[in-house]
């Protein structure tokens, strides 16, 4: 939490770059080194997505290499929605932490807290997927709790008391649903949300800001992946990406004043 504050300050940025390497083995290593040098200027963060690095020959190595290439003060999150029970979830995070040298992860919490406790390490930390951007046509966020709320309101809950018991926690929250978003910021006021779906995905980013943006103009980290890595100037998007999102900070801040 401490690095990812100290990021985003230093450079002014909430934007997370996604590291989703499409293309062949051959020219993606490349690939990832310039959009890793041509945005790092621009970015709080960088999510490399687990399943991309392991659809390839040696790509744990891969994985190694691009998380070695990107500046020590700039915080990796390891996108692997890890997901099983303690004493194999000890070992992902091994495998996170020790193995590849990430600073967080993304966590699904279908297996309740189980499987976000080994997670939680001192200078560490663990986004828990609470409402994802995909709109499934059978859904299990979307169940109505015979004590009221829906799963995904759990899945909240159940984060922030880990995150008030321990800290560390973080929540991940699509762009496409900005009501669902302000549910979850209502729950969780003061955690960090990491964002996807803006982009590709086709999410709306001020409506998703106006929801999820604390009051500080912090606790938000919008990802994009496909609409970086695909850009003729990733500099140039991500710099105007960038841009576009401290727009809307500058309005919630200047609400929030008022
Ligand atoms: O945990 C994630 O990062 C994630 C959660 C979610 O709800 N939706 C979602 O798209 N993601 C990831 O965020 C990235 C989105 O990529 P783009 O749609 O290309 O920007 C991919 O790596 C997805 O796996």
């Amino acid at each position: 939490m401490n690095k990812l504050l100290s990021r985003v300050q230093r450079v002014d940025s909430l934007l997370c770059v996604g590291l989703d390497p499409i293309g062949e083995d051959a020219q993606v290593g490349s690939r990832l080194g310039e959009v890793i040098d041509q945005t790092a200027d621009h970015v709080a963060a960088f999510k490399p997505n687990l399943a991309f690095f392991l659809s390839r020959e040696n790509g744990v190595q891969l994985l190694r290499d691009t998380i070695q290439r990107i500046p020590k003060d700039i915080p990796v999150i390891l996108d692997g929605k890890f997901g099983d029970i303690s004493n194999t979830a000890d070992h992902y995070a091994r495998f996170a932490y020790d193995v590849v040298g990430a600073d967080a992860v993304t966590v699904n919490p279908y297996m309740g807290d189980d499987a976000i406790w080994p997670f939680l390490r001192e200078g560490k930390m663990a986004f828990v997927l609470a409402k994802t951007s995909n709109q499934p046509t059978h859904s299990l966020q979307d169940v109505a709790l015979t004590r009221g709320g829906m799963l995904s309101d759990q899945a909240a809950r159940i984060s922030r008391q880990l995150d008030e018991e321990n800290g560390g926690v973080g929540l991940v929250v699509g762009a496409t649903q900005p009501d669902a978003m302000l549910r979850v910021r209502e729950l969780c006021p003061d955690q960090w949300f990491l964002v996807p779906g803006v982009g590709a995905q086709g999410g709306d980013l001020a409506a998703t800001l106006r929801a999820g943006l604390r009051p500080d103009g912090l606790g938000v980290l919008i990802n994009s992946s496909r609409a970086i890595w695909q850009a003729a100037d990733a500099s140039a998007a991500a710099r105007e990406l960038k841009g576009q999102i401290n727009e809307h900070r500058q309005i919630t801040k200047a609400n929030t004043v008022s």
